[in-house]
């Protein structure tokens, strides 16, 4: 694959060469709230907002029966053991949102079902499948060190970013291990996964398993996570299917994403048998406190000066630019440093731990603005990230024929920022008429409306976004639009 090649989430797993193990199976009770991924100080939702009112005003959202955080329950109506109760509340969780007071009672009822579950980016799927996977281990002395729930995930990034959830929220589970099969640099690798959850990439799980490091036998439930992505791509759908014959029958199959695709989504229901569903019509998938906007350039430079003009709001908070290619990414990177600027790149291209360092130094805040490319458009929560720019807007190509917009990407890129009722600004560059005609095309699909910035006055266009920006709740933005 040459570097100029689009990249899609899919193409990190085809350059995987040498699957390894993480020598990281490791007890979650002796892990601390800042665990990668979801420790309290990167993340969690309420932990890192000490702010008073900001609390007031998520429980407004999570009363507001139309709002994909509401629901009528509380965890502990939900029947979960007190230790993962008290995970939940170290977390800062007081509330279930719609889809994890929905989709638990289907997930956890015996005999177990298949389940396929949709809902809006950030209204905390991961915990409805986490908490399911909780509930069904077996933690005794002999099997907390067999497998037991298998959870895969399209990147390396959001796999450590899962059992960073998985840590925290079991961390009062004595006897709960998990084990983290993702490329790694050297060759080190476990004889054996000894532990009760593994969180993988495909690859890097099938290749365990036909090595038999990695023993399938006890393993009761299999998580697609971004499932949609996981069974479209060519590649990493194989190995899915690969990893679940080797499986028993009756495990139960668990797939989540934001976007369910037509064309997945009867593939899926193949995929799950006789699931219970939880569903949403495209025009309920855009997220209320994300407010989309677009600049009009006339030409690739303008697009590049546009950038380095909204560089000081990019670093009022956290930013993702996503761009095409690995090729732009690393240009405008250069570009951008060459002009003083602070800016961190991932894309395909990097590979193993490096990448680990650099998504670390964003979650941290080290790195406040984050160029990337399709491989870290799905899952990955940043709470702070308060602007996504869309460099180039995501498209699906066939060579000789017009581009098209992929809806499914533009959706899960502008989702990294609005987190669970936070407010967030997306903001797509369009520099021809093909990329115009793809902005039109995704309002149509989403039902949405992206208005224009006015380049014509960069103060008035730095006023409005940090004026979105600086409101933390999507209920604060509403009210203030109501005055
Ligand atoms: N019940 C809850 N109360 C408070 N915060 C929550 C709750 N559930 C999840 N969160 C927080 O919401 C944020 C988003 O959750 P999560 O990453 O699971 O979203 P998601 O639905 O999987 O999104 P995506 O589709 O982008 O992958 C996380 O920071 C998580 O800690």
């Amino acid at each position: 694959m040459s570097s100029e090649t689009p990249e899609t989430t899919g193409s990190l797993a085809d350059r995987i060469t040498k699957p390894e193990v993480t020598p990281d199976t490791q007890p979650a009770a002796a892990t601390e709230d800042g665990a990668d991924g979801a420790g309290a100080q990167l993340q969690g939702s309420e932990l890192n907002e000490p702010d008073y009112t900001v609390e007031v005003k998520l429980s407004d959202l999570q009363a507001d029966p139309n709002n994909p955080l509401f629901s009528a329950k509380t965890f502990e109506q939900l029947g979960l053991d007190e230790r993962i109760l008290k995970g939940l509340s170290k977390m800062g969780f007081r509330k279930p949102s719609k889809v994890q007071e929905r989709a638990l009672p289907l997930l956890m009822a015996n005999p177990a079902q298949n389940f396929v579950g949709q809902s809006q980016s950030g209204t905390g799927k991961t915990a409805a499948f986490v908490l399911n996977v909780l509930s069904r281990l077996d933690l005794s002395p002999d099997m907390q060190t067999r497998p037991q729930a298998l959870i895969l995930a399209p990147t390396r990034e959001l796999a450590r970013q899962i059992v960073g959830v998985i840590q925290i929220m079991g961390q009062f589970l004595e006897g709960l291990i998990i084990g983290t099969a993702v490329p790694a640099d050297s060759n080190t690798r476990p004889a054996r996964m000894a532990c009760s959850v593994v969180v993988g990439t495909p690859g890097t799980v099938m290749d365990m398993m036909k090595k038999r490091i990695l023993a399938p036998n006890d393993i009761a439930v299999l998580v697609l996570d971004e499932a949609d992505n996981m069974l479209d791509l060519q590649g990493m759908g194989d190995q899915c299917i690969r990893v679940k014959s080797a499986l028993r029958p009756t495990t139960q199959i668990v797939l989540f994403s934001a976007t369910f695709p037509e064309h997945v989504s009867e593939y899926s229901k193949k995929f799950a048998k006789d699931p219970n569903e939880i569903r949403l019509q495209h025009e309920e998938l855009t997220v209320e406190g994300i407010k989309q906007l677009y600049i009009d350039c006339n030409d690739e430079e303008e697009k590049y000066n546009n950038l380095v003009q909204l560089y000081g709001l990019l670093t009022v908070g956290s930013s993702i630019i996503f761009v095409r290619t690995r090729n732009s990414a690393a240009e405008i990177e250069k570009r951008m440093v060459a002009e003083g600027h602070t800016v961190a790149s991932l894309t395909g291209g990097i590979e193993g731990s490096q990448r680990d360092t650099v998504i670390d130094a964003f979650r941290s805040g080290d790195a406040k603005v984050l160029i990337t490319t399709n491989v870290l458009a799905r899952g990955i929560d940043v709470s702070t990230v308060s602007l996504v720019v869309n460099y180039d807007i995501p498209d699906h190509h066939t060579p000789g024929r017009p581009r098209e917009p992929d809806f499914q990407t533009y959706l899960h890129r502008i989702g990294r920022t609005g987190r669970f009722g936070r407010i967030g600004v997306a903001i797509s560059f369009v520099s021809n008429q093909e990329e115009w005609n793809m902005l039109r095309k995704i309002q149509q699909h989403f039902g949405c409306q992206i208005d224009r910035v006015d380049t014509g006055d960069w103060d008035e266009v730095e006023e409005v976004i940090k004026k979105t920006i600086k409101n933390s709740r999507a209920q604060a933005n509403f009210a203030a639009n109501q005055q």
